[in-house]
């Protein structure tokens, strides 16, 4: 039900819409009864010769004697009964028509609305959780949820809800008129009412309970198709495509078996709903011709009164469906919710400081991390980090793979929080900072270049979208990318693909550094590529990375000997811990995992790279 609450929240900046489309639904139901009771003067005086023209009687005000003539609501002087009725007829059929348009537009554009803030809701909170949520929840499932279950809650509040308005009223009126008219015979209807509800329930519960199970294996179909399409390449060059086909058809065969169940349940309502309408009608009908027969009742008045019996079933037949798409709208709103509310790990104090600038030093304190699994359960990736980088240092990060070089560097704009220790930037321990002001001072070049589908200058100017052409053109010759920028087929308007995929590696890189070089931060985190670019590309990488570096404070993991040379300081990470720091010449002359690892790859020739000893 809070569930339920909250969603209808989203409908409070469109209460003026949903009031006027209820209001415009209410007279819509008023007229659909209107009609219904317009039988009885229809059978009664314009069929009948008999029948006297000035009183088309319409119903009679039960326990009273007091009765509703057309010549109340019609002018006096239409006496005729056909033109009467005829009036009444059209009249309330143009007033109906106009009123559930204007209705169903309005219910539409408050459904529509709410659904359009609370996707933007959840994308702007998937978007700010820390680096761990992404970890935790594949990229499959968030996309799922952005619109598999969001369009599902959109179909119950938008298409569903202004049917439902128009039914509802629909049921209440005609309930009215089938009371007016019936009279005792009314109560027959009640014995319905229990059944009615009870199954719908029950059918609305599982019905819940099999779409989310349905939504659930729409995400994982989700997920393999992304999987698969970003990672077409390595599909391709293993052969992978048929178990990859394979897999993707049980995945599809489970999504078809939960539609199924789904649809299996749902589809109970409606023929168990005619079942119980045959019933009813059939009992009526016993009923009625008694009525008649003892002449307690015109002909007219029973017509009316079985009409409006099939006219109140049929709301009475869909206010299942309703419910069912609502408890589908509750199923998916679940997911939406959960990522909604779901915890960071990463939070900015209430009164974080807003820092201006970097001056002085960065200092790991003691630092140690661990990373949280699922279970709950931390697995220690580093220990007792100290470390002291001074403003304008070079700081080479070395050490066999999964070390804990790249979770070090990750904690300084706090993608993760240390789990024991600190890290001060300034002497501000960087939990006391706004997050946006510490990112704002750190530039991160990373091995695997994120570039989007955009032009070259957007990609450069990403996060600075004002940005003058001239400042970006001359990020881009410092990163030695200009010339090859304009070689491209529209400079820097091309567009360069998924993930920049119609560039070469090492041109990837250059945008990489050319946007780096443009966010101007005074600290940079860099992690160096591994994989070897030709000669060329190779120095034309290292001249730009040499351009980047300049008069900045660099953390950098190192797979290059010249990078290593470069800097000021070494740290040889091992198993989470810096077991070695100093100078190129005296870890060498130290004669220990540095010195070993150097002699293990460079030991005949310096000329090589750094690889694998990173
Ligand atoms: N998101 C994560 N969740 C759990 N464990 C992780 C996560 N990322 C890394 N690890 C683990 O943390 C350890 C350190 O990983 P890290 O990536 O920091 O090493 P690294 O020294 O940068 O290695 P490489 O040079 O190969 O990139 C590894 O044992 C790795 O398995």
């Amino acid at each position: 039900m809070n569930r339920f609450l909250r969603l209808l929240s989203y409908m409070r900046p469109y209460s003026a819409h949903v009031s006027a489309s209820v209001l415009l639904m209410a007279v819509v139901g008023g007229l659909s009864a209107f009609r219904i009771l317009l039988i009885k003067p229809i059978v009664d005086n314009v069929l009948s010769a008999a029948a006297s023209p000035d009183k088309v009687l319409t119903f009679v005000i039960p326990h009273t004697t007091r009765t509703v003539n057309l010549q109340g609501i019609i002018p006096h002087h239409f006496h005729n009964a056909w033109t009467v009725v005829a009036l009444a007829l059209i009249g309330s059929a143009i007033v109906k028509s106009l009123c559930d348009y204007l209705g169903t537009l309005l219910a539409n554009k408050a459904g529509f609305g709410m659904i359009t803030d609370l996707r933007n809701d959840l994308y702007n909170s998937v978007l700010r959780r820390s680096t761990a949520f992404f970890q935790r929840h594949t990229t499959g499932t968030l996309i799922s949820t952005l619109i598999n279950d969001v369009e599902r809650v959109q179909s119950a509040m938008s298409t569903v809800l202004s049917d439902f308005l128009q039914q509802i009223f629909t049921l209440i009126f005609m309930i009215g008129v089938v009371v007016l008219v019936g009279g005792k015979m009314a109560w027959i209807l009640l014995l319905f009412v229990p059944v009615i509800v009870s199954s719908s329930r029950r059918i609305g519960r599982s019905v819940r309970r099999t779409t989310r199970r349905g939504q659930d294996k729409l995400a994982e179909i989700q997920n393999i198709m992304q999987e698969t399409i970003t990672g077409n390449g390595i599909v391709k060059a293993f052969g992978m495509e048929r178990w990859e086909m394979a897999r993707f058809r049980s995945a599809a065969d489970r999504l078809k078996t939960a539609n199924m169940r789904s649809i299996a349940v749902q589809s109970i309502s409606s023929p168990l709903m005619d079942a119980l309408g045959a019933v009813a009608i059939a009992l009526l009908l016993l009923f009625g011709r008694d009525r008649i027969v003892h002449g307690n009742w015109t002909t007219g008045i029973f017509i009316t009164f079985l009409a409006s019996v099939i006219v109140l079933y049929d709301p009475v037949r869909k206010m299942p469906v309703y419910y069912n798409a609502f408890q589908q709208a509750m199923g998916a709103s679940d997911d939406i919710f959960r990522f909604i509310d779901e915890k960071d790990e990463v939070v900015e104090r209430k009164r974080a400081t807003k820092l201006e600038g970097f001056r002085d030093s960065i200092t790991f304190d003691h630092v140690s991390f661990g990373y949280t699994a699922d279970g709950g359960v931390t697995k220690d990736v580093l220990h007792d980090i100290s470390l002291n980088v001074k403003r304008g240092e070079v700081v080479a990060l070395v050490g066999p793979s999964g070390a804990g070089k790249s979770t070090l560097v990750n904690l300084l704009p706090r993608f993760y929080d240390v789990t024991g220790g600190s890290i001060l930037l300034d002497g501000h321990d960087l939990r006391n900072l706004t997050i946006t002001s510490l990112r704002k001072q750190i530039g991160k070049v990373t091995q695997e270049t994120v570039l989007f589908n955009d032009s070259v200058r957007n990609n450069i100017a990403y996060g600075q979208p004002d940005v003058p052409m001239e400042r970006i053109e001359e990020a881009a010759k410092a990163a030695l990318a200009h010339d090859f920028i304009l070689r491209l087929p529209e400079g820097y308007d091309t567009v360069i693909g998924e993930r920049g995929a119609r560039l070469s590696g090492g041109e990837r890189q250059r945008l990489a550094i050319a946007r780096a070089l443009l966010k101007n931060a005074p600290i940079l985190i860099l992690d160096e590529a591994t994989s070897a670019l030709d000669t060329q590309s190779e120095a034309a990488v290292q001249a730009a990375l040499e351009n980047l570096m300049q008069d900045r404070t660099v953390l950098v993991i190192a797979h290059r000997l010249s990078t290593v040379r470069r800097a000021n300081r070494i740290a040889v990470m091992e198993h989470g811990r810096i077991t070695e720091l100093g100078t190129h010449e005296e870890l060498l002359a130290k004669g220990g995992m540095y010195s070993h690892l150097y002699q293990l790859q460079f030991g005949d020739d310096n000329a090589a790279g750094f690889e694998g000893v990173a």
